[in-house]
């Protein structure tokens, strides 16, 4: 079975804080791996290091074989921060035009997959518009069209569905289905929502810096004799509910 992610023994620290400790994941190719926790437990600190936008102080990180940061592998990697790191002084299709740009897809191509990736997050209407006139939700929306625009093996998704209505939030999750079934992709995604963690294959619990608990949605409410997700959460976490 081939694994395109391999984190071993990886820990890190900001200042004398330690973010992460000795965490391990290993990731199968075509899984939605999850990352559920509280705020401030890691997460984020994780994907960076996925991303190779922060290094390890222990431990190694690998993506599709290749120890990151490296810059070939980013090729392969659609990555949506929480934070939008979109130009706002252009209009949605530019920034779309210039991500994919940075990525080795002919024009064709290019025109096709920003078509797709805007259709998906339903913006295509709204493509002529300044991203400053956005409202956050849209911009959260061209974020996640942007991660998908090169087409990647692997995407990585932090909190990709916060200010995105019901109906949308279905799509975009009956695509991230579609993309993992039909496509094989590997997607990582964070969440706060349960709902969302129940789409998961695997579920990474994280809390102060290390995953407590890890398996299928189904495998966690038999182990912690929970009703649903928000129980395990709870109980992982030594409160009863
Ligand atoms: N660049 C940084 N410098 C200093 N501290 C940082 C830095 N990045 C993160 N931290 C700290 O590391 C801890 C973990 O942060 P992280 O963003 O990984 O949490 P998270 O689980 O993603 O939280 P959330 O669910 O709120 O996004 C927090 O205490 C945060 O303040």
């Amino acid at each position: 079975m081939d694994l395109p992610v391999k984190v071993d023994g990886v820990s890190k620290k900001y200042g004398k804080k330690v973010v992460l400790n000795q965490v391990s994941v290993t990731i199968q190719q075509g899984q939605i791996y999850g990352l559920i926790g509280p705020s401030g437990a890691g997460k984020t600190t994780l994907v960076k290091l996925l991303v190779g936008m922060d290094i390890a102080d222990a431990g190694t990180v690998q993506v599709l074989n290749q120890q990151m940061p490296n810059l070939e592998v980013l090729q392969e990697i659609g990555y949506m921060a929480q934070s939008d790191a979109l130009y706002a002084e252009l209009t949605a299709e530019e920034n779309l035009k210039f991500f994919a740009s940075l990525f080795k897809l002919k024009k064709a191509e290019q025109r096709e997959r920003i078509a797709y990736a805007a259709d998906l997050v339903k913006l295509t209407p709204e493509l002529s518009k300044k991203v400053s006139a956005y409202s956050g939700g849209m911009k959260r929306r061209l974020s996640l069209a942007i991660a998908l625009v090169q087409n990647p093996k692997v995407l990585i998704l932090d909190e990709p569905t916060v200010g995105i209505d019901p109906a949308l939030r279905l799509t975009i999750w009956n695509e991230l289905l579609r993309l993992k079934e039909q496509e094989g992709k590997t997607i990582i995604v964070t969440t706060h929502v349960m709902d969302e963690a129940e789409r998961c294959d695997t579920l990474a619990m994280v809390r102060e810096g290390q995953i407590i608990t890890s398996g299928t949605p189904q495998e966690l409410m038999e182990r912690f004799h929970a009703r649903n997700l928000e129980e395990v959460f709870l109980r992982a976490g030594g409160e009863q509910p």
